[in-house]
Formats: C-alpha cells, sequence, structure tokens
C-alpha cells in the first residue's frame, strides 16, 4: 500500500496529518476508510460519536493501527480544539446537523451548528496557516431559476434555467418564514467567509458542495439506532418504509428532482482534493452524478424494485402513500426544485466523473440495509409496546 503513489501531476505524494471534524459520520466514516486503506496519512478523527468508524480504531491490530486517533470532543466548547489543527497538516470540516428534518424545527441549532461553530475552525486554520477543505452542501444553490417561469415555458427545459455552476448560479432561497433555508443559509455565509478569509488573509481553502451522496451508514433507521420519533433524510426514510413492509412517504406528490452520487464515487473526488492541493486550493466544487437523475416519486419505485430483489420479500402492498410537508416536517418547510451539478471546474482541475448508475448503488446500498436491518426490525416489530 501507498508508497510510490503520485499526484496527478506526476509529484510524489508525501504522508500527511489530517484533522477531520465530523470524523464519525457518515461521509467522515467513508473517508477514514479511505485514508486508511490506501494511502498513508494519518487521522486525527473528531466527533463526538465514533460507532461508525468503531470498525477502523479496533482492535489494535489492524494493518492502520497508530495512523487513526479518535477524539472524543464536541467542538462547541472544547479547548483541544485549536492544538489538534495546529499538529495537522490540513483539517477537513464535515461537522454539521444536516437532515432537513431539522432545518425548521432546530432553525437556531442548524445555524449555531452549521456557521457559529464552524467560525473558530476557520479561524484556527487562518491563524495557523493551515489547509481547509470545508464541506457545504448543494443547498446554497436554494431553488432554480427555471422554477420561477410559468409551468409551460419552454425555457424550463433549458439547461441554462436549471444547471447549476459553482462561479456563476444565484443562490435562490425563500422567505425568513420557511425556515427551512436556515441551513442553506448559514453554509452560504460561512462559504462566503472561508473565501474572505482566502482573498483577504491567504487562507488554503475548498469548498465541496455534496449533491446527495448516499451509501451504506447514512443517518440511521428510526427506532433501532437512532430515535423512533426521527426524520433522517430520504435514503433511510425509504429503506426504514421497505424494511417494515410498509408504504413509502411522498411528500407534496415526491414531485422534486434530485441528482444521487455513491458514497464511494464521491470520496474518490475528496481524496484527489485532499493529495491535489495546487489544483484544489481557491476552489468551490461541485460533487455529484448529472446522470443519476429521478424524482423522489421515481426513486420510491427504483428502491421499491431494488429492495424487492434483493431482500427477496414482496413488495408493500400499497407502495406508496402522499402526505403533505407540513404534516411530515412541520410549518416552515420548503424544498429545492431540482439539482443538476455542473461538473465543468472538478472535471478541469481534477479529471473527476462519477461511475456508477442508480440502480447499481442501490442495489449495493439496499443489500447493506436489508443486511444490517432486517433481523433488528423484525425483533422490534414482535415486541410489544408497553402500556
Ligand atoms: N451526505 C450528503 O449528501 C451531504 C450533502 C450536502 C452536504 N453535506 C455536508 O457534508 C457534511 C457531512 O455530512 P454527513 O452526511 O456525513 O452528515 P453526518 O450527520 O452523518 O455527519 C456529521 C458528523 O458531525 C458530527 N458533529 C456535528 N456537530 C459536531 C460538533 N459540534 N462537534 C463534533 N462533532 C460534531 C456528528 O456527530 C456527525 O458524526 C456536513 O457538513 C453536511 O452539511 C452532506
Ligand atoms: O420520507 C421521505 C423523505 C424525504 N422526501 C423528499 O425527498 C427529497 C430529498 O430529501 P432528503 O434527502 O432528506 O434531503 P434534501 O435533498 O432535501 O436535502 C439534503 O440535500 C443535501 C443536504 O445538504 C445534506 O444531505 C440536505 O440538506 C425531498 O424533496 C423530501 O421532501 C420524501 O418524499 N419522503
Amino acid at each position: 500500500m501507498a508508497s510510490g503513489r503520485v499526484d496527478l501531476d506526476g509529484k510524489p505524494i508525501k504522508p500527511m496529518t489530517i484533522c477531520m471534524i465530523g470524523a464519525g459520520g457518515f461521509i467522515g466514516s467513508h473517508l477514514c476508510e479511505k485514508l486508511m486503506s490506501e494511502t498513508p496519512h494519518t487521522v486525527l478523527a473528531l466527533d463526538v460519536y465514533n460507532d461508525k468508524i468503531k470498525h477502523l480504531l479496533e482492535p489494535n491490530t489492524l494493518p492502520w493501527a497508530g495512523r487513526i486517533q479518535f477524539h472524543r470532543l464536541n467542538i462547541k466548547h472544547d479547548s483541544r480544539l485549536e492544538g489538534l489543527i495546529k499538529i495537522a497538516d490540513l483539517t477537513i470540516n464535515l461537522a454539521a446537523i444536516c437532515t432537513p428534518a431539522d432545518y425548521n424545527t432546530r432553525p437556531l441549532d442548524t445555524i449555531y451548528s452549521n456557521f457559529i461553530d464552524a467560525l473558530p475552525v476557520v479561524k484556527y486554520c487562518s491563524e495557523n496557516n493551515k489547509r481547509l477543505i470545508h464541506f457545504s452542501t448543494c443547498e446554497v444553490y436554494g431553488k432554480t431559476v427555471g422554477s420561477f417561469l410559468p409551468k409551460d415555458s419552454p425555457l424550463r427545459k433549458d439547461p441554462a434555467y436549471y444547471v447549476l455552476k459553482e462561479d456563476e448560479s444565484p443562490c435562490i432561497f425563500g422567505s425568513i418564514e420557511k425556515q427551512r433555508w436556515s441551513y442553506a443559509c448559514a453554509k452560504q455565509l460561512i462559504e462566503r467567509l472561508i473565501y474572505a478569509e482566502g482573498a483577504e488573509n491567504g487562507l488554503e481553502f475548498t469548498i465541496v458542495r455534496p449533491f446527495n451522496w448516499i451509501g451504506p451508514r447514512m443517518d440511521f433507521i428510526p427506532g433501532v439506532d437512532g430515535p423512533s420519533e426521527g426524520v433522517p433524510r430520504v435514503l433511510a426514510c425509504f429503506s426504514n418504509n421497505l424494511l417494515r413492509g410498509e408504504p413509502l412517504k411522498l411528500v407534496d406528490g415526491g414531485q422534486s428532482q434530485r441528482t444521487f452520487v455513491y458514497i464511494k464515487d464521491a470520496i474518490e473526488a475528496v481524496l484527489l482534493m485532499i493529495e491535489n492541493p495546487a489544483r484544489a486550493n481557491g476552489h468551490i466544487f461541485n460533487v455529484g452524478n448529472p446522470n443519476n437523475e429521478v424524482t423522489v416519486r421515481q426513486l420510491a419505485e427504483m428502491m421499491t424494485q431494488v429492495y424487492t430483489k434483493v431482500s427477496g420479500e414482496a413488495p408493500p402492498e400499497k407502495p406508496t402513500i402522499d402526505v403533505s410537508s407540513k404534516e411530515f416536517y412541520g410549518e416552515g418547510y420548503d424544498d429545492s426544485d431540482k439539482r443538476i451539478p455542473d461538473m465543468t471546474i472538478i472535471n478541469r482541475q481534477l479529471g473527476w466523473n462519477p461511475k456508477t448508475s442508480l440502480w447499481d448503488l442501490l442495489e449495493s446500498t439496499l443489500t447493506y440495509q436489508h443486511r444490517t436491518y432486517a433481523e433488528a426490525i423484525k425483533k422490534v416489530i414482535a415486541k410489544p409496546v408497553a402500556s
């Protein structure tokens, strides 16, 4: 492993120490796995939880033992943060509240998590001349320009009205009462702050805008490894419905469109950013798969077909039900209509392209969901409710 590795310009890659904040989450766990199995880099993994990276931390006979250290800390209030950033060559900040069910119901926590709590990270990187890769979101684009055109306008079919470009597209959010946008707005402001630190103080930064990365270990299954009343992102919501044999809930008719990219493809892009600073610094990158676009209704249908195949179980009698966004998410919810990433910049700088089709990524992900949760769900369903 690892010796003789070169970057995109043919230069040898030196082993580095990476301070990864939010390493215990969905993306962090896959990034840690990749760094441990394919590179010589060392990871200081910071998070309040480590369940999703336990398999990388124990036993201490693992081939990478000594190259990953877990630090249980909350960046809101922990004086160890600056010291850990100082001893690393690069900081990657993944920490955030990033589930839409929280944006309108816990807007203060959402804004603090995505803006205020990220401030010291940016400050310590800037003051100590440390490189920063910060995770933002495709949600900073908000709604497409095309969504404001009349429903029958032929311009709605023109990519100029919906393809999202890092250096051209505006950020279009709803009104302040639509608290859904608290997250996107906080992410936009931290992006602007990082950009300004780069321009005025020379901070070396890269901003990542993930477009619906999905795969194993995403979020939780309510009542199994997360709260019964919790609402995770759509992959886990639909997985939960399929595991329980209940209809998949389509919010406001399931008409919104998304492009989904396989986590393992996306992690390849992040590794290119980590190991090619000269090509990645100063850039904002869309990371998504424009070829994997579906409406949420189509996603529900495809997940049902795939789950039937991988589990051998019959599909739910009633495959989907419609539910209003107010009922599902509460007051203040709003939605992005369509998300197609423009790939010009990431292609030009890093030569990265996603590979995995939506069907294939759902097949491997739902196989994982079935193996991991089917038995546990049966037990939960069989358990009599306490009176
Ligand atoms: N998954 C996606 O498709 C996607 C899309 C857009 C943006 N993002 C962004 O990527 C990042 C990672 O997303 P994810 O999907 O892995 O989410 P995740 O919730 O699985 O991971 C976030 C991790 O950060 C940790 N964390 C949060 N606050 C913390 C704090 N104060 N101190 C220490 N740790 C803290 C959490 O415990 C969690 O393990 C987030 O910034 C998110 O906004 C992800
Ligand atoms: O049971 C459900 C759950 C959700 N929906 C609808 O699916 C769409 C996608 O929902 P989700 O993946 O949960 O979230 P978003 O794509 O809206 O937002 C995420 O994008 C990136 C990120 O920043 C981090 O992951 C986050 O904000 C949506 O239209 C829901 O209404 C459903 O119909 N049924």
